[in-house]
């Protein structure tokens, strides 16, 4: 592990002790000598002599040493060299942190995808008091670019989202500003459901640049640095707990995120697992939910496949991929297109029930509908015929885990030749995480559990899974229903009015506005591994 690396990332797959520690931050200061024995908390050495051989002279008369002397003081031992050599920092070229750097747009401050062009030490902000100092880039992402800056007034490390000079985006980030300044100061006060802060925002030669507490690494970093072998359970409880805390908020302010994925959810700083959820570019109010071609396609949930209406459930069905993909290090439904999105997801859960493939806009693109003596099937197409009546070559994918069932995957990982032999806790943690797992991945959004009843499950409670398990199965004290026949017409009684109505304008959009991250080429071959909510709040508007 680098230095840079988290001491986080603790495998489920790793033998031995595997709980999540926290290390003093002394450990990371601790010097080894060459004879191996700790100096850390030794007395500190007397300085260090004053007449050693081989010291150099320096301008003002004293004498310091080669490493020096072409170091820190290399612009003065020049200058003893050559009386004419001059050196001032102004002179020094600008390093460009953005790409391309080609000054091409607004006045040469733009390149051509109409980004800011940031250099290192230049400043952001004009106004007295709001300065800030460039350092280096985070990121970037499709609004624009993240940089870690200085603010000038108060020496604080900050992130500044430095927006795309383009109006859509503009208007987009001045959603995403207010709908943050009302999670934060409205629902949030106090800086503790997991949401990142707003601190401040401005105008900067034709670009809005907000101003972000700085953080760490996102999820999908950690995993990668952890090889993309999964994380222990522990840690995804960790995980799952704070993003719950944070989905029960914005439920309760009836926000829907509509993008949650690991890029999206950064670790506050590498010593503790502690996330804040980034990204609020994407998020709407439950009554504003007009744009239909939304979330990134991994964590895409059905009724927004299928084109239907939509609410804060879909970050729950997003959440349940995140949760399965940090236990597996690798994405539940790597989806290469739309289609194959919704084929992983059939393959592994079945068909959704028959009202969401009635009424989804998009659902007859995916799906046949035929009557067998009198009843209604519905099939999902062959990747031939979709493949045929779009004129597209629609690629299979490749399938990373052995098995087909949620809890095959999940009891077998990582695969080996010989069936792995779990410890009865941790074969009941398994199973926990199994059941737990498969709330968020209910393909009926009305059925899909709340963030408010998935923190009862006993996975975020720690009661016994087997005494919730047995108690599950009692019939309950009320009239039995009838046998879930999700594959006929029957089930369209469950429609609710709201739904109906709604999935009428929804409409179809190219695939090509979403951001899917592509698989990384180093991810392992498939074949690898055989070695009470308050809902009525509506104030937003
Ligand atoms: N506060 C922050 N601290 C540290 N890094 C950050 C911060 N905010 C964003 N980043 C980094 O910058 C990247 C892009 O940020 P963000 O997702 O907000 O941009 P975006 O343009 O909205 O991206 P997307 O294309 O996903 O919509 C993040 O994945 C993260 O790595």
């Amino acid at each position: 592990m680098d230095s840079n690396s988290p001491i986080l990332p603790l495998s489920n797959n790793n033998s031995g002790n595997r709980t999540y520690s926290r290390l003093p931050p002394s450990s990371h200061a601790r010097h080894v000598s060459s004879s191996g024995t700790n100096t850390a908390f030794t007395t500190p050495k007397p300085p260090m002599a004053k007449n050693y051989s081989y010291r150099r002279a320096s301008p003002n008369g004293s004498f310091i040493s080669p490493l020096e002397a072409v170091s820190v003081k290399l612009a003065n031992t020049y200058a003893i060299c050559n009386p004419k050599f001059q050196f001032s920092t102004e002179q020094n070229p600008r390093r460009p942190l953005t790409k391309p750097s080609e000054g091409v747009h607004n006045h040469g401050y733009d390149n051509a995808n109409h980004d800011y062009i940031l250099y290192v030490n230049d400043l952001l902000g004009t106004d007295e008091g709001r300065k800030y100092l460039i350092l280096d880039t985070l990121g970037h992402g499709t609004f624009g670019q993240v940089a870690k800056c200085q603010d000038l007034k108060t020496q604080r490390i900050v992130a500044i989202k430095v927006i795309k000079n383009k109006p859509a985006f503009y208007n987009q980030c001045v959603m995403e500003v207010s709908i943050l300044e009302f999670l934060n100061n409205r629902y949030d006060p106090d800086d503790k459901r997991h949401l990142i802060r707003l601190y401040d925002q401005f105008m900067h030669k034709n670009h809005l640049c907000l101003v972000f507490e700085l953080l760490s690494i996102n999820l999908y970093e950690l995993i990668k640095q952890n090889q993309f072998r999964g994380l222990h359970l522990s840690l995804v409880r960790s995980f799952a707990i704070q993003l719950l805390s944070c989905a029960s908020l914005l439920k309760q302010a009836r926000i829907i995120h509509c993008d949650m994925k690991p890029e999206n959810i950064l670790l506050q700083d590498l010593s503790s697992p502690n996330v804040k959820v980034i990204d609020f570019g994407s998020a709407c109010h439950e009554r504003q939910t007009v744009y239909t071609y939304i979330q990134s396609r991994f964590y895409r949930s059905p009724e927004v496949v299928l084109g239907l209406h939509y609410n804060c459930g879909i970050d729950m069905w997003s959440i349940g991929c995140i949760l399965a993909e940090l236990f597996l290090g690798l994405p539940l439904f790597p989806g290469n297109s739309e289609y194959n999105q919704i084929s992983r997801i059939v393959d592994m859960l079945g068909n959704p029930p028959a009202w969401m493939i009635e009424m989804g806009k998009n659902a007859k693109k995916y799906f046949n509908i035929s009557f067998v003596n009198g009843r209604k099937i519905y099939e999902l197409k062959s990747i031939e015929q979709f493949s045929i009546e779009n004129n597209k070559v629609e690629q299979p994918g490749k399938q990373y885990f052995g098995e087909k069932a949620l809890d095959a995957i999940i009891m077998n990982y990582p695969r080996r030749k010989t069936t792995p032999k779990h410890t009865p806790e941790e074969h009941e943690e398994r199973l926990c995480f199994i059941d737990f797992v498969k709330q968020f991945l209910e393909l009926n959004p009305l059925k899909r559990w709340s963030p408010d009843q998935a923190k009862l499950h006993p996975f975020i409670t720690g009661a016994s899974f087997t005494q919730y398990y047995m108690n599950k199965q009692k019939p309950p004290f009320v009239t039995p229903r009838t046998r879930n026949r999700s594959h006929t017409i029957g089930n369209q009684a469950m429609v609710p009015p709201s739904l109906q109505r709604a999935s009428t304008y929804v409409t179809n959009e190219p695939e090509e506005f979403v951001q899917t991250r592509p698989l990384p080429q180093y991810y392992p071959p498939a074949d690898a591994y055989t070695s009470n909510d308050n809902e009525e709040t509506d104030e937003f508007f």
